[in-house]
């Protein structure tokens, strides 16, 4: 690329490392600024949410619901099974096909540079390309490279041949018999998309409790769906060895052997930072950059590191990513105004939505979703708080919605305050419900107030209503 407009070759504004939901958007955002903006993506921009994560297991997840939901209903008619080749067609369609040009055109669109190749700091402002290119930054480096699965060092493990998120959401065949390992989102998430499809599934959970970030009811209520869709759920139990001779072999701590023709390893995310020059701004590789709240990496001096996304641990999520890349954008381009950015807690350049406790949906049937704080974390954070729950199934829109409705909500409140700082629901199709919540705990909406909230009759949302009273009675 040759000199423009004063910039010498391979200059620019901002150089963002990684292509994913986070850093498109910040690419976005410091474009839309004015700012000279060029992203490095080593593989398909659009990241592991567009290909191998939300999106393809979101496509997977939904045949299985909506047709437990319809048989809940008298009157209609749904068959015992799913049509596996459809269902798996509309999942790559939701993929893209593992195709970026969609992804590609936007980008150009909004007048970002795309070079495409494994990005490397290599000092100050300056990334390396594995093409031997060589980006240097006016005002600021965004490393926006995500996460990777983290396995265990179970012996045998790599002779199984695990699958991972990637072989999780992009399979092409239903295996007969999937073991899942994890008890955490996507555990939970593919252990009921796959049974849905079709498999017999095994989900070993190494202690007593699933979605373990989560009110304790919501675990529990996500385990007895999975029950009840014939997943078979071990708790207090440990792969101790692994390896496959034709299917997949697991030796548990109890001596009990599990043969399945997969085994999907669900346990966590590590940062994918262990090849990225962190070394050479002084940061440890492979570790989670830690950062402000505008995402200005807190141990690189001088103003120009960022890094955003689930590679800084703050909330693994796509919406958040794409929250703090807006964030980290609009700082970007205020210190390159000369401005010093508000990073006050709410303030334009701060991610105070991190803390709060991010909004986050479990697409199980039934749906878990929560935000804010559950009861253990504002009592650890020193609240004095109530939680008040309500059975969801009394809820005239829920008995509308499905026979049998069974769920439940918590609505955990600051005395002091007479605000909502947390709110979980669970049961069928609430997934919709989170966003009122979302909105009632980042405005901290007084209660008093909340009571002026009419939720329509009748929707599931007068379970706010429902909890509200029981608030006022004291229940
Ligand atoms: C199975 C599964 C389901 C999920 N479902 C949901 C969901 O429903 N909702 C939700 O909110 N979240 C979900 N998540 C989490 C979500 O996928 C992540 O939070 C999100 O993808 C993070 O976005 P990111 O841009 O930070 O990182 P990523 O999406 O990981 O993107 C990082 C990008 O950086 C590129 N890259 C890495 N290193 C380099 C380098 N050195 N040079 C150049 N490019 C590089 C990678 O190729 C990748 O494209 C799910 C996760 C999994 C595993
Ligand atoms: N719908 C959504 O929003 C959605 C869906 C999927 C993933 N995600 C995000 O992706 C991230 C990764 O999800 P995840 O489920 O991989 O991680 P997680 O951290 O949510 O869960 C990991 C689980 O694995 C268990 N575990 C860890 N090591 C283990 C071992 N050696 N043996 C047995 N069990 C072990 C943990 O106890 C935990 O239950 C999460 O932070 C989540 O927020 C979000």
């Amino acid at each position: 690329m040759g000199a423009t407009d004063g910039y010498a070759a391979d200059e620019y504004d901002v150089v963002v490392v990684g292509g994913g939901p986070t850093g498109e958007n910040l690419a976005d955002r410091t474009a839309a600024a004015g700012l000279r903006t060029v992203l490095v993506e080593q593989q398909l921009v659009g990241g592991e949410c567009s290909y191998w994560a939300c999106m393809p297991s979101k496509a997977l997840l939904r045949p299985g619901a909506a047709a437990a939901h319809a048989r809940a209903v008298p009157g209609i008619e749904v068959g015992d099974t799913l049509d596996a080749a459809a269902v798996l067609a509309r999942r790559d369609a939701f993929a893209d096909h593992w195709k970026d040009d969609d992804q590609v055109a936007w980008l150009r669109g909004a007048g970002i540079e795309l070079v495409r190749g494994h990005g490397r700091l290599v000092g100050e402002r300056t990334v390396r390309v594995d093409d031997g290119r060589t980006l240097t930054a006016r005002h600021a480096v965004a490393l926006c490279t995500g996460s990777v699965p983290d396995l265990p060092d179970t012996p045998g493990l790599a002779d199984a041949r695990p699958w991972t998120n990637r072989e999780a959401t992009g399979a092409t065949m239903v295996p007969r018999r999937l073991a899942v390992v994890g008890g955490g989102v996507v555990a939970v998430e593919m252990a009921a998309a796959w049974r849905s499809l079709g498999s017999e599934v095994v989900l070993l959970v190494r202690g007593g409790h699933l979605l373990g970030r989560m009110e304790p009811f919501a675990g529990e209520l996500v385990a007895d769906g999975l029950a009840a869709a014939g997943v078979e759920i071990r708790r207090f139990t440990e792969v101790v060895a692994a390896g496959r001779s034709g299917k997949v072999r697991l030796t548990l701590d109890d001596g009990d052997e599990i043969v399945a023709d997969e085994v999907l390893y669900a346990t966590g995310r590590r940062p994918q930072t262990a090849d990225l020059g962190l070394e050479s701004v002084g940061l440890e590789p492979g570790s989670w950059p830690a950062v402000g709240e505008d995402c200005l990496v807190a141990d690189v001096p001088g103003g120009w590191l960022y890094a955003a996304g689930d590679l800084n641990h703050r909330a693994l999520l796509t919406h958040q990513g794409k929250y703090q890349a807006r964030i980290a954008g609009a700082a970007i381009a205020a210190r390159a105004r000369g401005e010093r950015p508000d990073t006050a807690r709410w303030g334009v350049h701060a991610a105070s939505a991190d803390p709060a406790g991010p909004p986050q949906v479990v697409f199980t049937d039934p749906e878990a979703a929560s935000v804010g704080l559950t009861l253990a974390a504002a009592e650890r954070a020193g609240l004095r708080v109530r939680a008040v729950d309500q059975d969801l199934g009394a809820v005239a829109g829920a008995s509308l919605y499905a026979d049998g409705y069974t769920g439940r909500a918590r609505m955990v409140v600051d005395l002091d305050r007479e605000v909502v700082v947390g709110a979980t629901f669970v049961g069928p199709g609430i997934a919709e419900l989170l966003h009122a919540a979302t909105v009632a705990v980042v405005g901290e909406v007084p209660l008093a107030r909340l009571w002026h909230a009419v939720p329509a009759f009748p929707t599931v949302s007068e379970v706010w209503l429902r909890l509200l009273e029981a608030y006022r009675d004291g229940r």
